[in-house]
């Protein structure tokens, strides 16, 4: 079911057109990342779903409520949405207890104790209780600020890069703890980062943005292996773009001929394959030359760079598999791990595992 409709939704700037003309719904409970590059009007987007900016056009619905029609909009305060940034915007003055409490009635009886179940939530110890936000690490302060945005019980929580500040492995660890945070509250949430490894991983639904627009939005699976455009493809991960021909179930690239549902796609077409998708398989120079199977794929291999975990084959084709235009196929960067890494010179077979995408 959409809880959060954003229909048509336009932000100019001047003549900076930063949202434009962008539709997407979020389900109940859901995550969505929004993805894309700097500049792309991520956080523009964020704060006008956030009532912090009023669109020029277009509907902003929250769970049935209008919060924003054209430039007329219910204010942020009045909005059931939590925020929470990058630098976390803790009061510098407060302690953490404050902080936390900032929107909770100083009156309220069980106020101290809603602080500390809310302490708890974000796994923070409660000996921080007194301290300022100067005495706490980066991870902390983000766990104190979205204790802080957990307090109004918000419908809706907006994270604005909230883990680029801490450092990779603590990165890792507070994206987990956040998740796992919201996603027992239920919370529907909406994450902008230009990582696209945080939005494949932390979402359900991910949007990714361009110049304003949103050229893309789906679950990560089908997004990373199904992408729109090239550009959208090499953002989410490595790409390999082949041009290819293609037939009746069966593509011709450099990679030899692979099997695949072409469904009515007939002809040209530039197809993309994710690296993980290749096995190098070692064999001999007289393998390649006497192979009985013509529709297999090979290669020399001309480069190694050796990076660890991820190294990089640099591999020239042989045979006509993947020529253009009468020119054999441009040698091929392929991503691979340090087990069973070819040497210069050696020959391989190359395997793709699943299906390549094509472009439309
Ligand atoms: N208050 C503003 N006044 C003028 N231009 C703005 C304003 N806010 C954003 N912009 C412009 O709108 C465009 C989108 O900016 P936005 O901050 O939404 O992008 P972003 O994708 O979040 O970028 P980043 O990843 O660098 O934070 C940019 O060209 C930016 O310069």
């Amino acid at each position: 079911m959409t809880f959060l409709d954003i229909r048509g939704v336009t932000k100019r700037y001047g003549v900076t057109t930063a949202v434009d003309d962008v539709t997407l719904s979020v389900a109940a409970g859901s995550r969505t990342a929004v993805v894309g590059p700097s500049g792309s009007g991520k956080t523009t987007l964020l704060r006008l779903i956030g009532g912090f900016e009023a669109p020029d056009s277009g509907q902003v619905t929250l769970n049935g409520d209008v919060l924003a029609d054209g430039t007329a909009i219910v204010p942020a305060h009045r909005r059931s949405v939590g925020f929470v940034t990058q630098d976390g915007s803790l009061f510098p003055h407060l302690t953490v207890a404050d902080n936390i409490g900032f929107g909770l009635d100083k009156r309220s009886p069980d106020r101290s104790q809603r602080i500390l179940a809310l302490m708890d939530m974000v796994e923070l110890d409660p000996i921080m209780l007194n301290r300022r936000p100067h005495q706490l690490s980066g991870g902390q302060q983000q766990r104190v600020s979205l204790a802080r945005a957990l307090a109004r019980q918000p419908k809706l929580m907006l994270l604005d890069e909230p883990f680029s500040a801490l450092d990779t492995g603590l990165r890792e660890n507070m994206r987990k703890a956040v998740a796992a945070v919201l996603k027992k509250a239920g919370i529907t949430t909406i994450l902008v980062t230009h990582d696209q490894a945080e939005a494949l991983s932390f979402a359900d639904q991910v949007a990714v943005m361009r110049q304003g627009k949103l050229v893309q939005a789906g679950p990560p699976r089908s997004l990373y292996l199904n992408p729109s455009d090239r550009t959208t493809a090499s953002f989410l991960g490595d790409a390999i773009l082949l041009p290819a021909e293609i037939g009746n179930g069966w593509i011709d690239c450099a990679f030899g001929r692979l099997v695949a549902n072409t469904a009515d796609r007939l002809g040209k077409a530039e197809i993309m394959l994710r690296p993980e998708q290749l096995k190098l398989v070692a064999v001999t120079e007289k393998d390649v030359m006497t192979s009985p199977d013509a529709s297999a794929g090979y290669g020399k291999v001309v480069d190694i760079e050796f990076g660890g975990a991820v190294c990089t084959v640099m591999l020239a084709i042989m045979g006509s598999h993947g020529a253009q235009d009468g020119k054999p196929a441009a040698p091929v960067q392929i991503k691979c791990s340090a087990v069973n890494l070819p040497a210069t010179g050696d020959h391989v077979r190359i395997e793709v595992l699943g299906e390549p995408h094509i472009f439309a």
